[in-house]
């Protein structure tokens, strides 16, 4: 099971990429609308048998307002309208309720609900912003300039102890909210780098033998949609054990990544390149039938045999052979595998350093039309009905 919805989490901001288990912030602005009209309700009935309407009338309004903008969300699906409604809405009704000194000045208890609510919803710099002024504004309105403006019967010993109170609770949820920003940035970053780990080959970069089945299997579940045809290159790197006891592994390891960096360049931004063993490559041609999936094999094995990696001031060139097999009418992907695993098998019989098609439709005209010997051929693996090969230009 995915840990993030979000299948490519690293190109994404991590404030707007969902963790499982998390709750997501709509989620809660919903459920905390639902608390809210409840609890207005209540406070407003209240306010009603003490007498007092306006309180009534003003509580009532907010739970309109509040339950407005949920239902907005229903319609619109808009969460920024949803978060920023909800965030003005609770701004406005926790000042109502300092200022009005609603429930005999109990009311503005309710404001440190207000810094946890307003760090989870918002990112941090509004959280910042919001607590910061709003302390602000509570130290103006406790202060002898406030209370020349508004009258309030709150006691300088009390004023005293919200303010320090509300300014603990405010530093520690912005503590808190910084800590599970980055720490879930991290986990973003650790899951995004174990994704990666997961899918490419360490030395090469290229998409590991795994991910590279994953693709094709995709590819070929297109194929079945739109019925045109695409083609394998299964590749390997020629006498290959005689660099690596030659020059060690370090050179063969550089061999490899030469190989490698030559496909990416190349092959299409479309194509799939993955390392499928230790020196053999897949390379697969979405929507390419036999014909130009053979060419493209031979300019990338023609594209390797100019390269060479330099050991001791020494250059050793590279050269590949390539098995190709298109995949057409029901044949499989195993089947293919298959195929293109045959021709580059044919393609090592015949001398390396070449391209072996394996096809079982293509008559002798059209092989010959590749300027290619069509050959009846016989492996130790397999019988096969015809293989169409490259010459080896060496
Ligand atoms: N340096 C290095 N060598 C590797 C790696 N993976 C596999 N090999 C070596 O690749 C060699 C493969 O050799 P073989 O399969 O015998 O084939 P080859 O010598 O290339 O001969 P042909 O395929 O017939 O041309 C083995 O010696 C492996 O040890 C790797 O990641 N780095």
């Amino acid at each position: 099971m995915a840990l993030i919805s979000d299948s490519d989490a690293s190109r994404n901001n991590a404030a707007n990429v969902h963790i499982e288990g998390e709750i997501p912030v709509s989620t809660l602005i919903i459920w905390l609308t639902v608390a809210g009209v409840c609890a207005l309700s209540v406070f407003s009935v209240r306010g009603y048998m003490q007498g007092n309407t306006t309180t009534l009338y003003a509580l009532s309004a907010f739970a309109a307002l509040l339950a407005t903008n949920a239902i907005i969300y229903g319609f619109s699906r808009s969460e920024p309208l949803l978060h920023g409604g909800f965030v003005a809405l609770i701004t406005l009704l926790f000042s109502y309720l300092t200022v009005f000194a609603v429930e005999n000045g109990a009311g503005v208890l309710w404001l440190f609900a207000y810094p946890p609510v307003v760090f989870y919803i918002s990112n941090q710099k509004v959280g910042l912003i919001s607590c910061i002024g709003g302390w602000l504004a509570l130290a103006l309105l406790f202060s002898p300039i406030g209370g020349m403006i508004i009258k309030t019967p709150y006691s300088a010993d009390f004023s005293l102890l919200m303010l320090s109170a509300l300014g603990f609770v405010m530093v520690s949820c912005y503590a808190l909210d910084q800590s599970r920003r980055r720490s879930k940035q991290r986990l973003l970053q650790l899951a995004s780098e174990f994704e990666y780990a997961a899918k490419h080959d360490a030395l090469t970069g290229l998409f590991n033998r795994r991910e590279g089945h994953a693709r094709l299997e995709s590819e070929y579940e297109r194929y079945r949609r739109n019925h045109r045809p695409f083609s394998l290159l299964l590749m390997d790197i020629d006498l290959f054990k005689k660099v690596n006891d030659t020059y060690g592994h370090l050179a063969g390891d550089e061999m490899i990544k030469l190989v490698a960096r030559t496909l990416l360049r190349e092959c299409r931004k479309v194509d799939i390149v993955a390392r499928w063993g230790g020196e053999e490559f897949l390379v697969v041609l979405p929507e390419t039938g036999a014909r130009e999936a053979f060419l493209s094999a031979d300019r990338i094995r023609e594209a390797v045999a100019t390269q060479s990696i330099e050991v001791d001031g020494k250059k050793i060139q590279a050269t590949i052979s390539i098995g190709v097999a298109a995949i057409e009418q029901s044949k499989t992907i195993e089947r293919s595998l298959q195929h293109a695993d045959e021709g580059l098998y044919q393609a090592k019989t015949l001398g390396r350093n070449r391209v072996c098609e394996y096809s079982d439709r293509l008559s002798g005209a059209e092989a010959e039309k590749k300027q290619a010997p069509r050959q009846k051929v016989q492996t130790g693996r397999a019988t096969r009905k015809a293989l169409v090969t490259s010459p080896r230009r060496d």
